[in-house]
C-alpha cells in the first residue's frame, strides 16, 4: 500500500450524494486516499440529495457501496470504519432556496471559515446555477471553496455558455473545476511524459515522419440504466466532445513552458482553434454514426439499444461516432486525425496509435513495416512500438519481420492503477486545476462540434446499423480507406 503525503483537511460537500456517479465513483476514490494515508481523519464528506435520510442509513448506503465497488482486498474492517465515520449526510433540494439550507449551513459553521470546501456538483448540469446560487445566497461560499462541475457541460455551446455564466455569477474562474475523467487516467497523463520527457519521440512527432493518427475509446457495455441521459446526449456529446478531444490535444500540443495548469491548457487550446471544421454539409465525408443491433458480446447475445431503451421505443440516437479531422498548424499539415468512439463494440481498449510514415526505400527483400507507436490508455496500460527486426528463420537473404517493444506499466512498476477519480478529488483540494478544463476549452470544443450536430440533424449523414460486438459500421472503416488507412484492429 501507498503511502503519500496528506492534503490540507477538508469538507467536501457533494450535491448528488445518493446518485450513482456517487455510489460507484466517488465514494470508492474516497476511500482508496483515505486508505493510503492522503485524507486526513478530521476531513468531512457531507453528502447531499432530496431523499430524506438519516446520516446512519447514508452511512449504511455507502458501506454497501464500497462493499459493491472496492476491491475485497483492499477493505480493511477498521480502515472502512473509520471512514464512514467522516460521512455525514443533509437532506436538501438543491434547487429551491427554502429548502433546509441552515442545516448545511450549521454543519459547516462548526468548522473555521479557512478549511477548504470543495462543493462537488454530481446532479443534473440543469441544477448547477441554482445551487451555486443557493449556495451563495446562504454565505456559503467562503475564500476556500472551490466547485466541481460533472460532465455534460452543456449539449452545444449556447447551453454550455448559460451553465458557465451562471457557475461564473458566483465562483471565480480558477475556483470552477470542469471534471473529464480521462484526463486523470494514468495513461493519459502520461502523454505529457511520454512526449516531453522523451526526445526521441518529440523529434518525430511531426508530420515530416507521421502519417496518421487514431483515437479510440470503444466499450463493450451497452447504456446500461442511463438511457434517459444517453439518448438525448449520444456518443458525439457524451465521449467525442470532452474525452477524445482532450486526449487529441495531449498528443498534438505544443511543448508548453512548464507544467503550470494555464501553460498546458493554452497549448491544448490552440489545438482546438486550429481543429479543421466539419461543415454540416461535409459530415457525409468526414463522420461516421452508427446504432448498436442485437448482437453477440463475448459469446452472449446482447440486445439492440432500442431494446435497452424499453420496449416501444425509438431513437435516432448514435451509439457509435467515427471522424476524420485535421490540425490546421505547421506541425500537423496533412496529417488525418481519426477519432471514433462506440458503445456495445468487439472489446473494451481506450487507446491512442500514432502510425508513422514508410521508410523511403528498402535494401531488404521485404518492405519493413511502418512503425506504429500504440499508447493503451485502457486496459493494460502500456506503450508498445512496432519495429521492423531480421527474421530468425534461416533462409538465404535477410528478411524483416515485425516484432514489438511492449511495456506493461503495472507489471514494470508493480503498482496498482488507481481510478481517474482518486487523482482528480484531491486535486480540487490542493486546488491544482492542471487536470481540469478551463472555461475557454469547453467553448472552442462546442464550436467544433456543433456544425456536426447541426449535420447530422439535417440528415446529412445516415444513422448506419451495426451488430453488437463488431467495430462499428462500414462507413467508419469506408472514412479511412478513403485515404488508403485501416483502423488499428484491422492491420492485426
Ligand atoms: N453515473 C455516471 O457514470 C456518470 C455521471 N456523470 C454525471 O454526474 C451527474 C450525476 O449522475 P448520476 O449519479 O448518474 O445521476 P443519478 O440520477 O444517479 O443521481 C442524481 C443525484 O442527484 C440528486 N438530486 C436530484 N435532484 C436534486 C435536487 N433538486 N437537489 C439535490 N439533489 C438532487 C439525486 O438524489 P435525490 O433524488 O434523492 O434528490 C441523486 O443523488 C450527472 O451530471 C451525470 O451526467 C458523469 C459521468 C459519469
Ligand atoms: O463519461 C463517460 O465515460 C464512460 C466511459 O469511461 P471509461 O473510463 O470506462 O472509458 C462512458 O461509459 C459514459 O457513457 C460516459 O458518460
Amino acid at each position: 500500500m501507498a503511502h503519500l503525503p496528506p492534503v490540507d483537511t477538508f469538507d467536501y460537500i457533494v450535491f448528488g450524494g445518493t446518485g450513482d456517479l456517487t455510489m460507484r465513483k466517488l465514494l470508492p476514490a474516497l476511500y482508496y486516499r483515505f486508505r493510503d494515508g492522503q485524507i486526513p481523519d478530521d476531513a468531512r464528506i457531507i453528502a447531499t440529495a432530496r431523499s430524506p435520510l438519516s446520516r446512519e442509513e447514508y452511512q449504511g448506503r455507502a458501506k454497501q457501496a464500497l462493499h459493491d465497488h472496492v476491491a475485497a482486498d483492499a477493505l480493511e474492517a477498521s480502515t472502512v470504519a473509520r471512514f464512514i465515520d467522516l460521512l455525514y449526510y443533509v437532506s436538501l433540494n438543491g434547487a429551491e432556496a427554502q429548502s433546509h439550507w441552515s442545516d448545511l449551513k450549521t454543519l459547516l459553521d462548526m468548522k473555521p471559515d479557512s478549511r477548504i470546501r470543495v462543493y462537488y456538483l454530481a446532479t443534473s448540469p440543469a441544477l448547477y446555477g441554482q445551487i451555486c446560487e443557493n449556495l451563495s445566497k446562504q454565505g456559503l461560499i467562503t475564500d476556500q471553496s472551490r466547485v466541481v462541475l460533472e460532465k455534460p457541460i452543456g449539449t452545444d455551446l449556447q447551453s454550455a455558455n448559460a451553465i458557465n455564466d451562471s457557475v461564473g455569477q458566483h465562483f471565480p474562474e480558477n475556483h470552477i473545476f470542469r471534471i473529464d475523467h480521462y484526463l486523470g487516467k494514468e495513461t493519459v497523463q502520461n502523454l505529457i511524459a511520454l512526449r516531453f520527457a522523451n526526445p526521441v519521440f518529440e523529434r518525430l512527432w511531426t508530420s515530416d515522419a507521421i502519417d496518421y493518427v487514431q483515437i479510440t475509446a470503444a466499450e463493450t457495455v451497452g447504456v446500461e440504466g442511463r438511457g434517459a441521459y444517453y439518448d438525448k446526449s449520444g456518443a458525439l456529446r457524451d465521449m467525442i466532445q470532452n474525452h477524445l478531444l482532450q486526449v487529441l490535444c495531449l498528443v498534438a500540443m505544443d511543448p508548453p513552458v512548464s507544467l503550470d495548469a494555464d501553460s498546458v491548457r493554452n497549448e491544448k487550446l490552440k489545438v482546438l482553434h486550429a481543429l479543421k471544421p466539419i461543415e454540416p454539409s461535409e459530415v457525409a465525408i468526414y463522420t461516421s454514426r452508427g446504432q448498436y443491433m442485437r448482437g453477440k458480446i463475448n459469446g452472449q447475445t446482447v440486445g439492440s439499444y432500442v431494446e435497452d431503451l424499453g420496449e416501444g421505443v425509438t431513437s435516432e440516437t448514435e451509439t457509435f461516432v467515427a471522424l476524420k479531422t485535421e490540425i490546421l498548424s505547421w506541425r500537423w499539415g496533412n496529417v488525418p486525425f481519426y477519432l471514433r468512439s462506440g458503445k456495445r463494440m468487439a472489446e473494451k481498449c481506450s487507446e491512442v496509435v500514432i502510425q508513422f510514415k514508410a521508410a523511403p526505400w528498402t535494401i531488404f527483400t521485404n518492405r519493413p513495416a511502418p512503425n506504429r507507436l500504440i499508447i493503451r490508455i485502457q486496459p493494460d496500460e502500456g506503450v508498445m512500438l512496432s519495429v521492423s527486426t531480421k527474421d530468425p528463420t534461416p533462409t538465404d537473404s535477410l528478411t524483416l519481420r515485425e516484432a514489438d517493444i511492449n511495456i506493461e506499466f503495472e507489471k514494470a512498476f508493480n503498482i496498482r492503477y488507481p481510478d481517474s477519480y482518486e487523482r482528480l478529488l484531491l486535486d480540487v483540494v490542493r486546488g491544482d486545476p492542471i487536470l481540469f478544463i478551463r472555461r475557454d476549452e469547453v467553448e472552442a470544443a462546442w464550436k467544433w462540434i456543433d456544425p456536426i450536430l447541426q449535420g447530422w440533424s439535417k440528415n446529412e449523414a445516415p444513422l448506419e446499423p451495426y451488430p453488437a460486438g463488431t467495430w462499428g459500421p462500414e462507413g467508419a472503416r469506408n472514412l479511412l480507406a478513403q485515404s488508403g488507412h485501416l483502423w488499428h484492429e484491422d492491420m492485426k
